[in-house]
């Protein structure tokens, strides 16, 4: 792989199972040393992209590069250069801890004489010293996944995906989890990571948004919430709320307002009214102003609107 050449290049990459498609066009760039989530609904399309860009299942269309290799044509040099786990750990019960890493050591042709510090270095990331001679079954569920994730990169892979690694792991074992990505990250290696828990996206560097099969956004967080409302929201506490829904909705700049609960939701765009200006523009038409507070959006309403968004201008077109 070039010093400059992205870690993951997918153009117009396809996956068609008879005449249905799984995977549409779909284009994404990852670079090295970046966490990108890939977040869609259940059967957007995320396992079948991700078992592509390793290589285990071809594409019907498109091409995609994975450490500088073809997915398509190079399949064998691809599953040399990236780690993959997917949520069913794939690890063996009846091993131990030592045994299941040898196991995969050796699937990963891993030299000889690196084994030792990879196995220790791999034992003591997941927290597992001291209990390598532990069968595997009798560990509980965040032993395995770090354990799993431990053999996915005893060969030392620059790119990992890692598919829904999180399911159905306690939420404190699921923040140990992440805070191991980023050190593989902040390492260079390049990840993609695909979750069903909304509160996972925000510790991505970027999030693909998946719908259908094709790629509905990509961007940082923030970026993803700026173009699902189209401006920012802001919190406005005032009275009377009917009155200030009413002035809003036609002033210049507002994008939308809305009452939420006993406050007032707007989001301001571009060119028009300011927070700044908010309260004076507020006050000259006899409402009374508490406060006006940016807002936060949940990822979760972000994703929501967004894919609506989506579907209707598909349906539409
Ligand atoms: N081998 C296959 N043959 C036929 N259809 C398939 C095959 N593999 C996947 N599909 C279909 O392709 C679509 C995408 O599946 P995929 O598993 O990639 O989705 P996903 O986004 O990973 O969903 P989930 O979050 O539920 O795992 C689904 O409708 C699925 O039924």
């Amino acid at each position: 792989m070039s010093p400059d050449s992205p870690a993951v290049l997918a153009e117009g990459l396809t996956k068609r199972f008879a005449s249905f498609t799984a995977v549409d066009h779909l284009d994404l760039r990852i670079e090295k040393g970046e966490v990108v989530g890939f977040i869609g609904p259940n059967g957007a399309g995320k396992s079948t992209t991700i078992r592509m860009l390793c290589g285990l299942l071809r594409p019907s269309e498109g091409r995609a590069s994975v450490a500088g290799f073809d997915v398509g044509r190079q399949p064998e040099e691809v599953r040399e250069h990236i780690g993959y786990m997917s949520q069913k750990f794939s690890l063996y019960g009846d091993l131990t801890v030592r045994e299941n890493l040898r196991f995969f050591a050796g699937i990963y042709r891993v030299p000889h004489h690196d084994l030792g510090e990879r196995m220790r270095f791999a034992i003591s990331m997941a927290g597992l010293e001291g209990r390598e001679d532990v069968l595997v079954r009798t560990l509980a569920g965040g032993w395995k996944q770090r354990l799993a994730l431990g053999c996915a990169i005893l060969h030392r892979p620059p790119i990992l995906f890692l598919d829904e690694p999180t399911s159905g792991v306690e939420p404190e074992a699921r923040r140990r989890f992440w805070d191991l990505i980023h050190e593989l990250a902040a390492g260079g290696v390049a990840i993609l990571v695909s979750t069903h828990y909304m509160e996972e996206a925000e510790y991505c560097n970027r999030i693909a948004l998946i719908d259908g099969g094709r790629l509905v956004a990509m961007g940082t967080p923030s970026e993803l919430r700026q173009r699902s409302l189209g401006g920012d929201l802001f919190e406005v506490d005032c009275v009377p709320l009917g009155a200030a829904l009413k002035a809003l909705g036609s002033a210049q700049g507002v994008v939308e307002a809305a009452i939420f609960g006993d406050k007032l939701h707007i989001v301001l765009g571009q060119g028009g009214l300011s927070a700044e200006e908010l309260p004076r523009f507020l006050a000259e038409r006899e409402i009374r102003v508490g406060s006006v507070r940016p807002a936060t959006p949940s990822l979760e309403d972000v994703f929501v609107r967004l894919v609506s968004t989506t579907r209707e201008t598909r349906a539409a077109s």
